[in-house]
């Protein structure tokens, strides 16, 4: 057996897929519907959105077998990702990358394979539209051309999801795109007692910034705020722009102590770009509220989102009385 080689942009590829947060979410209708219409289209055993993971492969959406997640090492498509084209393998047990495949010699005893990569929106392979079936069997140039279209159709609803849920300003999660992981987050933490914490930012004087320097400075304002933002924030803490100037970070599994050094850092952080803008610049000023996630008063994301708010205004009032 062969197990798949590593793309060399593997570090690139695993960004632009995690930065899509698909990855461990629940099954949705807008993806299953083309593995449902593959699976009668082609008469397979088993049709797969399949995302290529560091060391795993996760099915977004599978028909026919209840196989979420195998390791790369054994991953069909692990291979098809380190090419545009089509793989195809009409019989496994006569190709020498699968002959000993443990999915081809037992269960479910993969004989034929197809698999049309998916790209994200950057054009980062992340994953395959594929088919899978107990027998081998011939797949033509028309069920090739019609499989490609399927999977392109796959790269359009994972795009049309991307522009529904990230800040096309600053790249960041929108509040639609925040809500969804937040709710995620939030159960999985409620479920293994682990803290969660809400921050909730709101630049101050940002309207000034537009009046006397331009909307486009008002925009670099918010660019440079959601950097800041993402430099001092882990990386699986959720970041988001809700809209205008208001931003949050969901931060999972951390301690008070790791707040306070989060927050001390990014204090610091603002402080270097402020003091490194130009004489008679603007600088980012801001206020925040934090939310400490406690199951038995907060019943979902936005009642923790509005305590966060609530505080955060009490840090505005407070800083605009010590102007
Ligand atoms: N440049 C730019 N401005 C925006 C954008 N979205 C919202 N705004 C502006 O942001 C401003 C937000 O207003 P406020 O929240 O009152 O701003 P503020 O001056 O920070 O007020 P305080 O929070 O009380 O200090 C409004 O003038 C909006 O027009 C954007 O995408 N780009």
């Amino acid at each position: 057996m062969l197990a798949p080689a590593f793309p060399a942009d593997e570090a690139q590829r695993l960004q632009a897929l995690q930065a899509l947060h698909l990855l461990d979410t629940e099954a949705e209708e807008r993806f299953d519907r083309f593995t449902r219409l593959a699976k009668r289209l082609f008469g397979v055993a088993v049709v797969s959105v399949t995302l290529v993971d560091a060391h795993r492969q996760w099915a977004k959406s599978i028909q026919g077998i209840e196989l979420r997640e195998l390791p790369r090492r054994v991953s069909f498509c692990g291979h098809a990702i380190l090419s545009d084209a089509l793989l195809l393998v009409p019989d496994a047990r006569l190709d020498e990358r699968f002959a000993d495949n443990p999915l081809v010699t037992g269960e479910p005893f993969i004989r034929f394979y197809a698999g049309q990569p998916l790209r994200a929106p950057n054009g980062q392979r992340i994953g395959t539209l594929c088919l899978i079936d107990r027998d081998a069997r011939a797949f033509g140039d028309e069920d090739q051309a019609l499989l490609k279209d399927l999977a392109l159709m796959v790269e359009h609803e994972i795009a049309l999801l991307q522009l529904a849920t990230v800040d096309e300003l600053t790249g960041l999660s929108n509040r639609r795109g925040f809500e969804a992981l937040a709710r995620h987050a939030l159960s999985l933490c409620g479920r293994q007692q682990r803290p969660a914490t809400l921050l909730f930012f709101d630049l101050n004087r940002f309207k000034a910034i537009n009046d006397q320097f331009g909307h486009a400075a008002g925009d670099q304002a918010l660019v440079a705020f959601a950097g800041l933002l993402r430099k001092t924030f882990r990386e699986s803490d959720v970041v988001a722009r809700l809209g205008g100037d208001e931003f949050a970070v969901l931060l999972s599994n951390a301690p008070q102590t790791e707040l306070a050094g989060a927050l001390q850092r990014l204090r610091d952080a603002v402080q270097g770009f402020n003091s490194a803008q130009p004489a008679g610049g603007w600088q980012l000023l801001y206020s925040v509220g934090s939310a400490a996630f406690d199951p038995a008063r907060h019943a979902n994301a936005q009642e923790l989102l509005n305590e966060a708010d609530r505080l955060m205004y009490e840090d505005k009032l407070s800083a605009g009385r010590e102007r």
